[in-house]
């Protein structure tokens, strides 16, 4: 690294100083903490996505948001060229990047990893990330504000006075100026390494930004009207392609009604919804309508109680109900049931995986049941899930003889495993996951449609390539896409003709709980075989495997929560009690053995 390029790292990064007694850690998806705690976090972050910009010699997106987590956390995170969540080879760095104690600590890192990944810091690559951020407001204590005069410019350049208050002050500054703060932080560090370039692409759901990078890294249209146009004309082809006997069925209305947890995609939605012909899209819990993100609304929520979020109820009876989450990567649906006196009946990720399954599968036959397909390449589906994963949903996929595949918590796991299939369907039971298809098939598929542009009159087969090369379109390549995937469902349903409650109907989920359990250090608790074995601490996967053995059809795992600061305890059994109790006795387990009184 020559002498500009150390003063300017030095003199950037003793703005931002690392919060003191915290330990960051990449985590399952990025950076979380209290948004309070990471200022520093995000500079670091955007020195981070400009030396992956430059390794990789692609462009490299940062996205400021913490998804489901409570108003007051935020966080940050990086998107791959593919789009895909930042490589795990990285990950050590960017945790040992967010600690460095010092601006000297720091540029002895840099300095450090540059040479041994061989990145050339000499300005010879034009190094560009995209920035996006969700809606989601910031907390600034006013000591942070105040400390060392660091923030002070910040207040001058947002045309603001400075809070005079020594108390916390706590700031709900809307719209633009919500994370204006964590942009410019994220800006700062990716301009600290000379002639980076960061293009701020405004408030986005984080599926958007993945979108945008991997487009932009293809050299296709990558702005938001380009994503929004794919989608809608992606839908259109996929419903025009619905056999005309399925267009008008009983049980199948085009209204679906979207809680969206009061974050991003509420508006976004309510944008796409302008664009498409034969569905109607009713937005509620958007984030302009003042309520609060996250709280007692969105998919996580929903998921986990599986109780009606905020402003739904009785009145929305027998219509399609979906619930988002906070940045709008994932989706469950919900039926609300007669006199359901607050609970619903959950549609959860494996349902739509089942759904999408389904569906893939049934046009895969019909794109090899022309004679001189026989003999040509089969596509291989694959399927994959989470422990989390409900026991009904994975024997119900085994019924159909899909290949199902299991992998640790977290999309970057589950993306990466479904890239080994020509179609790779991924999905966690809490509504993140999308469908994948690898670059050879889509190759065939385009092969095969370009018969019918020579004239053919469309066989089923040929109908069927026309519908995989529109899913492949229609649903998000780079990541989980809520979004993409809500008007994959829809559209699937009208082709199928069924309504909501057929779909629910295709399993029963066992019933199942989990919980969450605090303790002195999670990270005492190691895992293995996709987290569904305890190897650490010793003695507690026999306490475990001793308490799930006296319930029928049971099964108990926990695991250290990669975005919050807990043991999470997962049970399912034969019925809902015998679920809540083992759910409850394995909690008491982890108390004993990790808790604050444990020694
Ligand atoms: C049980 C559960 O829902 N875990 C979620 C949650 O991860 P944890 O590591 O469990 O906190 O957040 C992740 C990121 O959004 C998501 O991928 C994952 O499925
Ligand atoms: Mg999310």
């Amino acid at each position: 690294m020559n002498e500009e390029q150390q003063c300017l790292l030095l003199s950037s990064a003793s703005r931002f100083w690392p919060p003191k007694g915290v330990k960051l850690s990449y985590g399952t998806a990025g950076f979380r903490a209290d948004a309070s705690l990471l200022q520093s976090t995000v500079y670091r972050v955007g020195i981070l996505a400009a030396l992956r910009s430059l390794k990789t010699r692609s462009v490299i997106g940062l996205m400021i948001t913490a998804s489901h987590n409570k108003v007051s956390d935020n966080g940050v995170k990086i998107a791959d060229p593919s789009g895909g969540m930042l490589s795990q080879h990285w990950e050590p760095f960017a945790d040992a990047l967010a600690n460095a104690p010092s601006p000297q600590h720091l540029l002895l890192l840099i300095n450090e990893f540059v040479e041994k990944e061989g990145i050339s810091v000499d300005g010879d690559w034009h190094v560009e990330v995209l920035l996006g951020r969700d809606t989601r407001p910031i907390t600034v204590s006013w000591r942070s504000l105040t400390l060392r005069g660091q923030m002070r410019p910040m207040w001058s350049q947002l045309g603001c006075r400075q809070p005079d208050t020594p108390k916390t002050v706590t700031l709900w500054l809307k719209s633009l100026l919500q994370t204006l703060f964590y942009n410019l932080e994220g800006i700062r560090g990716v301009t600290s390494i000379v002639g980076a370039v960061a293009t701020d692409m405004g408030i986005l759901t984080t599926p958007q930004l993945h979108w945008m990078v991997r487009a932009r890294n293809k050299g296709m249209k990558a702005s938001e009207q380009d994503y929004f146009e794919q989608l809608s004309s992606s839908f259109r082809c996929l419903v025009d392609l619905i056999p005309a006997e399925k267009c008008k069925f009983d049980g199948v209305n085009d209204k679906v009604v979207v809680d969206a947890a009061n974050g991003v995609g509420g508006v976004k939605l309510k944008y796409l919804g302008k664009l498409l012909n034969g569905l109607i899209i009713e937005v509620r819990n958007s984030s302009e309508d003042g309520g609060v993100l996250n709280d007692g609304v969105g998919a996580d929520y929903v998921q986990k109680e599986k109780v009606l979020p905020n402003s739904f109820g009785s009145k929305d009876t027998g219509i399609r109900c979906v619930s988002l989450d906070g940045d709008a990567d994932r989706l469950v649906y919900f039926i609300v049931p007669p006199e359901s006196s607050g609970r619903i009946d959950l549609v959860d990720g494996d349902k739509i995986l089942s759904l999408f399954a389904l569906f893939i599968r049934e046009q895969l036959s019909f794109l090899n049941e022309k004679e001189d397909m026989k003999n040509c390449h089969q596509a291989h589906l694959g399927v994959v899930q989470t422990a989390y994963a409900n026991g009904a949903s994975t024997n119900y996929l085994k019924l159909l003889g899909l290949e199902v595949n299991f992998t640790p918590t977290g999309v970057k796991y589950l993306h990466e495993k479904a890239t080994e299939f020509d179609i790779g369907i991924y999905f966690e039971a809490n509504g993140h996951g999308t469908v994948l298809f690898s670059e050879s098939f889509i190759e065939s598929l385009e092969a095969r449609t370009n018969e019918i542009s020579l004239g053919s009159k469309g066989s089923e087969g040929e109908k069927a390539a026309l519908r995989l090369l529109a899913v492949s379109k229609l649903i998000n390549q780079a990541v989980g896409d809520a979004l993409s995937g809500l008007l994959l469902v829809e559209v699937i349903l009208q082709h199928m003709g069924w309504s909501i409650n057929k779909w629910n109907e295709l399993y029963h989920d066992l019933p199942s709980k989990q919980l969450k359990v605090k303790v002195a250090d999670r990270t005492a608790i190691v895992t293995t075989n996709a987290e569904t074995v305890v190897v650490s601490p010793p003695g507690l996967k026999e306490a475990i495997n001793e308490e799930t053995a006296k319930y029928p059809q049971g099964r108990c795992f926990v695991r250290p929560s990669g975005t919050e600061d807990v043991v999470r305890v997962y049970a399912e059994a034969s019925t809902p009690e015998a679920a809540d109790t083992l759910a409850n006795c394995v909690a008491k387990l982890v108390d004993q053995f990790l808790g604050f009184n444990s020694s």
